[in-house]
């Protein structure tokens, strides 16, 4: 039987553990066929990124073109977008192609700090890309850079969703693996109307790498299989759980999580 259909929009990760490695492994443990429009080419390990090159803007927006005239796409996200131009195209291509429900992961930094997005490409997926999506899932120094609020608990996460949700995306997911001093990670699912805490436990563990693309991805791949919001966010969370849960060691520096564990049913 032909699966369902997911594209990733995002940059390569050179050590495998984000970008659009993360999202195709992610694709493959969901049972869905993972498509990709290429933006940019990382060069890093994990230790940081040491650099990156963008792909033409015309390069992205036809690879989406070819993918979404030829083989359909159920679902899409975004990752590293890397410039406006490319969020620009990206945008533009999105009014002419069908692609189901839309998920966009603000990426702006790598979690060692190390810059994935040129400097005037934050408002570009603030005012191109957030009224377009169905979902968008910044973390939190995402959401401080894209809103001024600094999430610290509850109440200011709240806040940052009903300021996030001001940008015209239909649902924002806050998520708070970043919070400090806190037992557990608490992600907060809101479409103006319903706000939704999604509690689950804290593991203690450097090896977080690729965390979220891993849950974008898996909600993604749930929206194609005609998942709703809601449910495709609470299945996201129970996969990025075990993924962190099962993150392993690899390099000097940070390791990244893990879908392996997928393979133990087979
Ligand atoms: N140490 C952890 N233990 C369990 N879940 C975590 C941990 N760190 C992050 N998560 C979860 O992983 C997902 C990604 O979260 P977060 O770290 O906030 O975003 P990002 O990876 O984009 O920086 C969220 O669902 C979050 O709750
Ligand atoms: C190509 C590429 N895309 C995205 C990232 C971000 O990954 P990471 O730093 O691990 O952050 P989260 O995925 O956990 O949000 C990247 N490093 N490279």
């Amino acid at each position: 039987m032909t699966p369902r259909t997911a594209l990733t929009i995002a940059g390569s990760d050179s050590g495998g553990g984000a970008g659009i490695q993360a999202d195709l492994r992610t694709f493959f443990a969901h049972g869905v066929h993972g498509l990709v429009a290429l933006t940019a080419v990382t060069v890093q390990n994990s230790l940081g990124v040491q650099g990156f090159t963008e792909i033409p803007a015309d390069v992205v927006t036809a690879q989406i073109k070819a993918v979404a005239s030829d083989m359909g796409v159920n679902a899409a996200k975004t990752g590293m977008l890397a410039t406006a131009e490319i969020i620009r195209a990206v945008a533009k291509t999105l009014d002419e192609v069908e692609v189901g429900p839309f998920v966009v992961d603000p990426v702006a930094a790598s979690m060692t700090g190390d810059p994935l997005l040129r400097e005037d490409a934050l408002e570009a997926i603030r005012t191109e890309l957030f009224p377009r999506a169905t979902l968008i899932t910044p973390n939190l120094d995402e959401v401080r850079l894209l809103t001024g609020v600094q999430v610290v608990d509850a109440a200011s996460q709240r806040a940052a969703a009903e300021a996030l949700l001001e940008f015209g995306s239909r649902w924002v997911l806050v998520k708070g693996g970043h919070m400090q001093g806190t037992a557990e990670c608490v992600d907060l699912l809101s479409d103006g109307r319903e706000y939704l805490e999604l509690t689950g436990p804290r593991y203690e563990t450097e090896n977080t790498h690729g965390g979220g693309d891993t849950l974008a991805s898996a909600i993604t791949a749930s929206l194609a299989k005609g998942a709703s919001v809601p449910d495709a966010v609470a299945a996201g969370k129970k996969f990025i759980e075990r993924c962190v849960a099962e993150g392993y060691p690899l390099g000097a520096g940070v390791g990244p999580v893990s879908p392996f564990w997928v393979l133990d049913k087979s």
